[in-house]
């Protein structure tokens, strides 16, 4: 049955609300449809035809081979290198007094397992066994040699002796960080470059989103992995639960959580050895923190053919995913999908070059949509 404009009445509990000429429709986010596992679908970008491929549906990632060319490939690169190359560093957690001890069975007494956990979540730093079995021989902390640290020697030890040994430690291996790489960040609105304008068009097409938050937020950050470089797993985008305001719409060095609805990952070039992305819970029934921590497979040097999902870097290939899920019913982002937990495995040889392309959005609709609100620059 077809409904009769005009007839609206209050009483009907009908929203009248404004004439149609004066309705502005809020744009919605939307998701592409990896519709089951395997299935390949066409997607016409810039009149060029290209072959998107469902690599998993918890989280939905999709894969496009050949998204860019050999050439635009080592184009973004040399930027990259002209920009200036930085060390990446993630949010390291604090290094002030308060370090909490997971004694996750709560025995009283810290197993190996559980005095990493100790130091990755305070100095995010990711050691094996044979690291922690050094440093109790070196610091002579086990007394008795169980391997296990009891209360008791916990407390008989001299916790700055613990941190100058971690401090040397790791600043002779780097590569015992959550990441190790360097960094370059490319403003195409600022570098007025061809090519890189014909990338960010290309992605504008793809992802079917208000071009708003793409050209509010265009920056794409270029980064380098050298041997042994990684980024252990990790959320790209932060929980709505966390109650910091989103980094896109804080000054900087304001305390913030990233939102980032989709990442957009372009593989640059063919890596010699190692590199792969990982996506460690991927189709997991369940997930539980805690217990992911405990197996140490965080570790992608250690663990990267441990996970669910490992997608190879090869040079042109873009992988695009969504952080959060939807929510129906303010047609925004919702909550953030944990199964999006993901990093980049060790590279064992050669180098390894990626772009990322972050889509922001906040829980902040009209800010995100404002044309006259600037986001604040990474
Ligand atoms: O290097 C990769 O494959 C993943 C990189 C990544 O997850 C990131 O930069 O946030
Ligand atoms: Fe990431």
């Amino acid at each position: 049955e077809t409904e009769v404009h005009g007839t609206c009445t209050k009483d009907d509990g009908v929203d009248c609300g404004s004439t149609s000429s004066s309705l502005e429709v809020s744009p919605i986010i939307t998701k592409l449809d990896g519709v089951e596992v395997g299935h390949v679908q066409d997607v016409i970008l810039g009149g060029k035809t290209h072959q998107m491929t469902t690599l998993s549906m918890k989280p939905q990632v999709l894969e496009i081979k050949h998204f860019l060319t050999d050439e635009e490939c080592d184009h973004v690169v040399r930027l990259a290198k002209k920009d200036g190359m930085f060390d990446s560093v993630t949010n390291t957690p604090t290094k002030s007094g308060s370090v909490k001890v997971m004694d996750m069975n709560q025995d009283t007494a810290l197993s190996l397992r559980e005095f990493i956990l100790t130091i990755e979540n305070s100095f995010d730093i990711y050691l094996d066994e044979d690291d922690m079995l050094k440093m109790y021989s070196e610091l002579g902390m086990d007394r008795n040699g169980d391997t296990e640290i009891s209360r008791e020697e916990l407390h008989g030890q001299d916790p700055k002796s613990v941190i100058d040994w971690l401090t040397d430690y790791v600043d002779k291996r780097p590569y015992k960080k959550s990441r190790m790489s360097r960094q370059a960040w490319l403003y195409p609105s600022k570098i007025h470059d061809k090519i890189l304008d014909e990338i960010q068009e290309r992605v504008v097409s793809l992802v079917g989103l208000p071009r708003i938050l793409i050209d509010k937020n265009d920056e794409f950050q270029v980064v380098q992995y050298g041997p042994k470089g990684h980024y252990h797993a990790h959320w790209d985008s932060g929980s709505w639960a966390e109650k910091y305001p989103c980094c896109h719409h804080v000054k900087s060095g304001a305390r913030c959580k990233s939102c980032r609805f989709m990442t957009v990952l372009l593989y640059l070039n063919e890596v010699e050895g190692g590199g792969a992305t990982a996506f460690p819970i991927a189709n997991n029934e369940t997930f539980n923190e805690n217990s992911f921590r405990m197996s140490g497979k965080i570790n992608l040097h250690r663990h990267c053919e441990d996970a669910n999902l490992v997608v190879p870097a090869e040079k042109g290939k873009a992988i695009i995913w969504y952080n959060h899920h939807l929510d129906p019913t303010t047609g925004w982002v919702g909550e953030m999908d944990s199964f999006t937990l993901h990093g980049g495995c060790g590279v064992t040889s050669g180098h390894k070059w990626i772009a990322n392309k972050w889509i922001l959005v906040s829980d902040k609709r009209d800010k995100d949509l404002d044309p006259n609100f600037k986001p604040n620059r990474a």
